[in-house]
């Protein structure tokens, strides 16, 4: 798992104070990075235009085409005359070196985008949105020196933003770099280390990248078991029983020994699912909200997930229902899987205040954290196309999910997979980053293209991790 940090100045001075290293270090080490990735993509007839602005992300874009320049085609175009003393420094060293500049956006193979970094504090202005406009327009491979340019103070985005095929980021990942909006953006992220290792460079921190080597599939190693070793998930139907069918099928395809739909007995059900209008005794989770249309019995309900001591796992439409009030101040252990809609009626209800799903869009980190520091016992599950997994002021975020997963009845499946790991005897938090990464990985493999997918097929994908 790697950390993720909101700011990288604190490592990179950490570095000077601690480690003896300067800044100057610090450049050619990302230079360098970002020379040997525009190098990958270069044949020998090749070029490549570096597109450097005034500041330090300028500067790291003039180091890497001077230890291009002279083994490669390279040139330099600078729409502004740098301002810092390290791009003024780098500027002069490139020039000395002969790397050729060109006076306006010529045509290349590949583009590096090192306009702005972390030092964009204001919208981009006019001339800069129609030059990255022009890039964007223009064929070939877009490199970004350690952010796409358009980030503004590390956290929000401009209306115009580079689009990358590839992100070189300095020295430790950032959390902007996983906005949802910045995913058609980023491209590919590498991470340059700075003269340092990883690790060294690295501070602890509570934002966490989930690694797929990370996952810990609930796979049989004990020969003697039985279906009940595996634990009971018990499923509320609603009156849309399709999702419930979903959820079942999530829970039953990633281990839980037994599956129990609860509700009114239906007549086409996968025969492995069981029917029952009482909770099972031994029923291990409750899972409920998906189907679940309004309005439905809400007295049988507040019964069957009160009054007992399982966990539950709440998703759709019980974030909008008031009952969510009682469940959080039951302190029961909890998993909460909202979409951003689903989000902004949870806050609402628990923090009196209206939060539009625009605005938790825009500061998904900001929302999930907060919430997950006022309600510790939750864990959380912010869907998205970036899903974020919130517990006790942390975060965990799950970049593995794919276009193929935006279809009704993916949300579904998840819930019962997590439901199911909650079954088999892994802590709420590990369930649901567990389910999370199973749930994305799955999707990768049965992708033919990218629009056919069926929630049924995440079922299936389940079968070969
Ligand atoms: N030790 C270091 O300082 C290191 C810095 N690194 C690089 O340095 C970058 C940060 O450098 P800087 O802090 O110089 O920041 P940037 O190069 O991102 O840009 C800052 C400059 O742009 C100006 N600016 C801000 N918003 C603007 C706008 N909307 N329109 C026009 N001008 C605007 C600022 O006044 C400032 O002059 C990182 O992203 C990374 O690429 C790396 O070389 C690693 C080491
Ligand atoms: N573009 C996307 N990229 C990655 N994952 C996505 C994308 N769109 C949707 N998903 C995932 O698919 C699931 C959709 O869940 P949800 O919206 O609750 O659907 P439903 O309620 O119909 O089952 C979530 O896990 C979400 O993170
Ligand atoms: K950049």
């Amino acid at each position: 798992m790697h950390y993720i940090y909101e700011e990288t100045q604190t490592l990179d001075e950490r570095a000077y104070t601690t480690f003896g290293l300067n800044p100057e270090i610090l450049m050619e080490h990302a230079g360098s990075a970002l020379a040997k990735a525009v190098k990958k993509k270069l044949t020998c007839q090749q070029k490549a235009l570096f597109v450097c602005g005034v500041g330090n992300n300028g500067a790291d874009g003039m180091v890497a085409a001077r230890l291009l320049h002279g083994a490669n085609n390279v040139s330099l175009y600078l729409p502004f005359p740098p301002k810092s003393s390290l791009a003024k420094l780098q500027l002069k060293r490139a020039m000395q070196a002969g790397v050729p500049i060109v006076e306006n956006l010529i045509d290349a193979d590949v583009y590096v985008d090192a306009l702005f970094g972390a030092g964009l504090n204001r919208p981009l202005d006019g001339f800069t949105c129609n030059l990255i406009d022009a890039l964007n327009a223009k064929e070939g491979y877009k490199i970004a020196c350690d952010m796409p340019s358009g980030i503004v103070n590390d956290l929000s985005l401009s209306s115009t933003i580079f689009n990358a095929h590839e992100t070189i980021t300095m020295g430790a990942l950032k959390l902007c770099l996983f906005h949802d909006a910045l995913k058609d953006s980023v491209g590919k992220i590498k991470v340059a280390p700075l003269g340092l290792s990883r690790n060294l460079y690295a501070l602890p921190s509570p934002f966490y990248l989930l690694q797929k080597n990370e996952l810990k599939l609930p796979l049989r190693t004990k020969k003697n078991c039985n279906k009940g070793t595996f634990g009971h998930v018990a499923i509320v139907q609603g009156n849309k029983e399709g999702a419930a069918l979903l959820a079942g099928m999530g829970a039953f395809h990633f281990g839980a020994g037994l599956v129990t739909l609860l509700g009114e007995r239906k007549r086409k059900t996968p025969p492995y699912l069981i029917q029952a209008s009482t909770l099972p005794k031994k029923s291990s989770v409750i899972v409920a909200g998906m189907g679940l249309e309004m309005p439905f019995d809400t007295v049988w309900l507040r019964h069957l997930l009160l009054e007992n001591t399982l966990p539950l796992v709440i998703d759709a439409s019980l974030c909008h229902h008031e009952l969510m009030l009682e469940l959080l101040a039951s302190k029961k252990p909890l998993v909460l899987t909202p979409h951003p809609k689903e989000f902004s009626s949870i806050w609402h209800f628990t923090c009196n205040e209206k939060v539009s799903v625009e605005q938790i869009q825009a500061n998904r980190f900001f929302y999930a954290k907060t919430f997950s520091k006022r309600f510790p016992h939750i864990t959380l599950l912010l869907k998205g196309a970036n899903t974020i997994i919130a517990h006790q002021g942390e975060l965990y975020i799950n970049t593995y999910g794919t276009p193929a997963l935006a279809k009704g009845g993916s949300g579904d499946v998840l819930a019962g997979m997590i439901g199911a790991l909650i079954a088999q005897g892994y802590s709420l938090k590990e369930a649901t980053i567990h389910a999370s990464l199973a749930h994305a990985l799955a999707s990768k493999k049965l992708t033919c293209n990218t629009f056919a997918f069926t929630p049924i097929d995440i079922c299936k994908g389940l079968k070969c991790l």
